[in-house]
C-alpha cells in the first residue's frame, strides 16, 4: 500500500458469466454495503452483455462496474467491438485496457493500448492499465526492462492519477495458481512508480498499482500489503462473493 493512496480491489470476470452471475454480484454489492469496513474503492468488471443489469443489480452500493476492453474509436465498421462510449451509456465507470489475454488473443500492441486508454478518456470511463512479463521474460532478466517498454509505449504523457490506474499482472501469474515472491512484487512495484515518475512526474506518486494474477482469499494480505501495492486485479476469485469479499476485508485490515 501507498500511504495517502486510497487501495482499489478490482474484479475482472473475463469470458464468464450469464444472467443468474447477477446474484452473485449483487452479494458483492451487500457485502460492501454491509459487512465491510470499506477502506477500499470496489469495482467489478463484467462481460459487456451484462454491462447495463450490472449497473442495476448494484446501483444502492459503493461497488462501481466497468468493462473489460474498448475499441480506439468512438464509432464506425467494426463488427463486435464496443467503443468506451458504449460501455459509458450502458452504465460503466471504468474501463480495463491492455489485458494480457488481449495482447496475446488479438495481437494489441502497446501502441494499441495507449488509443484505447485515451479512448476510455474520451468517454469519461478511468482507465485500468495493464502490463506484465512471460514466464521467459522473466526467466531471462528481462521482467523490469518489459514493464518499461510497456508502460513507456502505452502511458500517455498526460496521465493523471484520477484517469490511470496500472495492474501489474504477471502474465504466468494468471489463472495459475502461482505468484511472484513477495520481494519481487516489491521490486516490480517500485520499479513502475518510478518509471510512471519518469513518463508523467509528480502525478505518478497518486497513481493507484494493481497486483493481478491468482490472488485468493489465502494470499490477499501479504500479497496487498506490500508497498506500493495500492490493491489488486482479480481474476477467478472474483466470480465467487464470498472470494471477493474476502481479499477485499484482508485489504481493510491492513488499512
Ligand atoms: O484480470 C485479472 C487477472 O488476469 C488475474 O486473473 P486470476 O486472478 O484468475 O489469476
Amino acid at each position: 500500500m501507498t500511504p495517502g493512496i486510497r487501495p482499489l480491489v478490482a474484479g475482472n470476470w473475463k469470458m464468464n458469466g450469464v444472467s443468474s452471475a447477477l446474484d452473485e454480484l449483487s452479494r458483492i454489492g451487500q457485502g460492501f454495503m454491509h459487512g465491510l469496513d470499506t477502506q477500499t474503492d470496489a469495482l467489478i468488471c463484467v462481460p459487456a452483455t451484462l454491462l447495463s443489469r450490472a449497473c442495476e443489480r448494484i446501483k444502492d452500493t459503493p461497488v462501481k462496474v466497468g468493462g473489460q476492453d474498448c475499441h480506439a474509436k468512438e464509432s464506425g465498421a467494426h463488427t463486435g467491438d464496443v467503443s468506451a462510449e458504449m460501455l459509458r451509456d450502458a452504465g460503466a465507470k471504468f474501463v480495463i485496457v491492455g489485458h494480457s489475454e488481449r495482447r496475446t488473443d488479438h495481437g494489441e500492441t502497446n501502441a494499441d493500448v495507449k488509443a484505447k486508454t485515451e479512448a476510455a478518456w474520451r468517454a469519461g470511463l478511468q482507465a485500468v492499465l495493464c502490463i506484465g512479463e512471460t514466464h521467459e521474460q522473466r526467466t531471462n532478466g528481462e521482467a523490469l526492462r518489459v514493464l518499461s517498454e510497456q508502460l513507456s509505449g502505452s502511458v500517455p504523457s498526460s496521465s493523471t492519477a484520477h484517469w490511470l490506474i496500472v495492474a501489474y499482472e504477471p502474465v504466468w501469474a494468471i489463472g495459475t495458481g502461482l505468484t511472484p515472491s513477495v520481494r519481487d512484487v516489491e521490486q516490480a512495484h517500485a520499479h513502475i512508480r518510478q518509471e510512471l515518475t519518469n513518463l508523467i512526474g509528480e502525478e505518478a506518486a497518486k497513481v493507484r498499482i494493481l497486483y493481478g494474477g491468482s490472488v485468493k482469499p489465502s494470499n490477499a494480505r501479504e500479497l496487498l500489503g506490500v508497498q506500493n501495492v495500492d490493491g489488486a486485479l482479480v481474476g477467478g476469485a472474483s466470480l465467487k462473493a464470498a472470494d471477493f469479499l474476502a481479499i477485499a476485508e484482508a485489504y481493510d485490515a491492513l488499512s
